[in-house]
């Protein structure tokens, strides 16, 4: 299991490859992770936003879990594997983490509760809950998707929470990350993958980023220049990233990624579950571009 000094570096939320007829697709989900597990990537994470959670029944995401698992194992690797537990119930969030515990998850990345808007005491007793069940929990701060911000003091308060391990920081911007740094070791993860040199430049450890799906090597080398302290370097890094970045979330995530991800073979379809839909011809011509140009 994890612990937070695992947490840091580049975790891959990794896309749900799917059939033309959207089913789960074993054969492209096994060359896809292979792909991933030839970088010196930190971690995988499994249900989460980018692996279509919330078309996914928790048996499809146990089994996603479970095929990961054995690649990573079969290729010899002995990264972390997360899965995506939180849901807008307490009691069903409880449940998945027992199971992701059954199924040997490393830790668990639990979405602020969404929907039902909950007070910041609902929200904190939420996670004590959770983080009681003794899988190691990474809180999931999207306002822009759960329709519910997190105070500082909150924040706090979570992070203090002996089963949690650190925090994947998606608010947007930086005032979180900055308070939190101030009072917890515990690691904050940028989870705005535009964001990532400014949030490493203010103390987050590393990202959990949709877009180092594509460009991998690049973010992976970014992550160590900043480690090693070349920050201009870094930088650097960051810019040839940064187009791939803007079309990845120009249009809903994680279909731009899916259809890159099919584009090169990497995956057999880029096949959505709706309401995800297909991205727009402009988009796939603008895609196009940049394949050519870095081909
Ligand atoms: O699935 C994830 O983890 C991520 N989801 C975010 C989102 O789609 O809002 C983006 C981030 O890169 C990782």
């Amino acid at each position: 299991m994890m612990s937070e000094q695992h947490l840091h570096g580049i975790f891959v939320p990794t896309v749900t490859p799917f059939t033309a007829d959207e089913e789960i697709d074993p054969v492209s989900c096994r060359r896809y992770v292979d792909r991933l597990l030839a970088y010196d990537i930190q971690g995988l994470v499994v249900g989460g936003t980018t692996g279509e959670s919330p078309t996914l029944s928790w048996d499809e995401a146990a089994s996603l879990l479970r095929m990961t698992q054995e690649a990573v194992r079969e290729k010899g690797s002995r990264i972390p594997v997360v899965v995506g537990t939180g849901t807008s119930s307490t009691a069903a969030s409880v449940k998945r983490t027992e199971d992701a515990g059954r199924l040997g998850a490393d830790a668990v990345l639990v979405v602020v509760p969404y929907y039902s808007r909950p007070s910041q005491e609902g929200i904190l007793a939420h996670f004590r809950r959770v983080s009681q069940v003794g899988v190691p929990v990474i809180v999931y701060e999207i306002p822009s998707r759960t329709g519910t911000r997190l105070s500082v003091d909150t924040a706090r308060r979570i992070m203090e929470l002996d089963g949690v391990i650190g925090m994947k920081d998606s608010t947007g911007d930086t005032s979180l990350l900055e308070a939190l740094v101030q009072t917890t070791s515990k690691p904050v993860l940028c989870g705005e993958d535009q964001r990532l040199f400014d949030m490493l430049g203010r103390g987050a450890r590393g990202g959990i980023l949709a877009s180092a799906n594509i460009k991998t090597d690049v973010f992976v080398d970014m992550y160590r220049r900043f480690e090693r302290g070349d920050t201009k370097g870094a930088a650097q890094a960051f810019t040839t990233v940064l187009p791939w970045m803007e079309r990845l979330f120009s249009e809903p995530n994680p279909a731009p990624l899916k259809w890159l991800l099919a584009r090169q073979g990497i995956i057999a379809s880029d096949s959505l579950r709706l309401p995800m839909s297909p991205i727009s011809q402009t988009l796939r011509t603008e895609l196009e571009v940049l394949l050519q140009a870095s081909s």
